[in-house]
């Protein structure tokens, strides 16, 4: 085990949602504390077709922290103190719609954040700064992970928005047929602050959705339940994997979209690591 921030590095750092609790095989754990405490996990650190990536379980390894418990801002801070600019973020969601049925993969391009309380900012006090968040996404990541799925044979759907739920309780019929009736497409529970606090950092954050479930309202039967999303996230682990390391491979080691700019001009009351 290394401790905080000695001479391990990484580029590309990707955040594992449930049943997603490993990534890489010769790994250097590190350890990393942040101003905002510790991290869900030990950071793992390794390499993926030459390239450095750190991994780190959102829920722990052992799944401990439910989704309003995860420490967003620990995780991602202690990314970027490694090095990472760029952010992968695999999460098991549920549909919306009959069309994307469980097995689907969606690269989303838009949020609607339905969380209550979640401190969703690191720039909580001497100054106010405001990060444009109208495409909560890096339209860079998600290219490349929309052509690497389908290079890999998946048929991803590009697009889409993600409801994110503060949870840990899933939706109810109601909530549910009002989602989809909004036109939202998946509902998910780390969605947020995920993504915003990515933007703070000016971090690319790229989300990959596995639908394990047609959500409550959208199905007849008892609705979704844990047992479910991990059965059918454990189906398709290997190929997202996979998938993953592809997307990995592809990522640009330049970054020419606009999120290293959305803090430019900004006096930050912070110092970024
Ligand atoms: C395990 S059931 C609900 C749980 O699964 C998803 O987690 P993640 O986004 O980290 O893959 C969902 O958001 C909930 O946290
Ligand atoms: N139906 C659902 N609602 C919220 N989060 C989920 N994660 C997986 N399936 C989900």
């Amino acid at each position: 085990m290394t401790n905080a921030l000695s001479s391990v590095s990484a580029e590309i750092g990707v955040i594992g949602g449930s049943g997603f609790y490993s990534f890489l095989d010769d790994i250097e754990e590190v350890r990393v504390d942040t101003p905002f405490g510790e991290p869900s996990d030990t950071i793992a650190v390794g390499e993926v077709h030459g390239r450095r990536v750190a991994f780190v379980p959102r829920h722990g390894r052992d799944h401990r922290y439910p989704p309003h418990r995860i420490p967003y801002r620990a995780n991602l801070w202690a990314l970027r103190s490694l090095g990472v600019r760029q952010v992968l973020a695999p999460s098991a969601v549920g549909s919306l719609t009959t069309t994307h049925g469980p097995g689907t993969l969606a690269i989303p391009d838009q949020l609607v954040d339905r969380t209550t309380g979640r401190v969703q900012t690191y720039y909580d006090e001497n100054a106010a700064i405001h990060v444009s968040f109208a495409d909560p996404y890096c339209p860079a990541g998600r290219r490349v992970a929309l052509d690497a799925a389908r290079t890999a044979g998946w048929r991803p759907v590009d697009g889409g928005t993600l409801a994110v739920i503060e949870g840990p309780r899933f939706s109810t019929r109601a909530e549910s047929r009002w989602y989809a009736a909004q036109g939202w497409t998946l509902v998910g529970m780390t969605g947020h602050p995920e993504a915003v606090l990515a933007r703070e950092l000016a971090l690319c954050y790229t989300p990959l959705c596995l639908v394990t479930d047609l959500d409550a309202g959208i199905e007849e039967g008892a609705g979704v339940t844990m047992d479910e999303v991990f059965r059918v996230f454990g189906a398709n682990i290997e190929r997202l994997r996979t998938l993953m390391t592809d997307v990995v491979k592809a990522l640009p080691s330049q970054r020419e979209c606009f999120c290293p700019h959305v803090l430019d001009g900004m006096k930050l009351p912070l110092e970024l690591p």
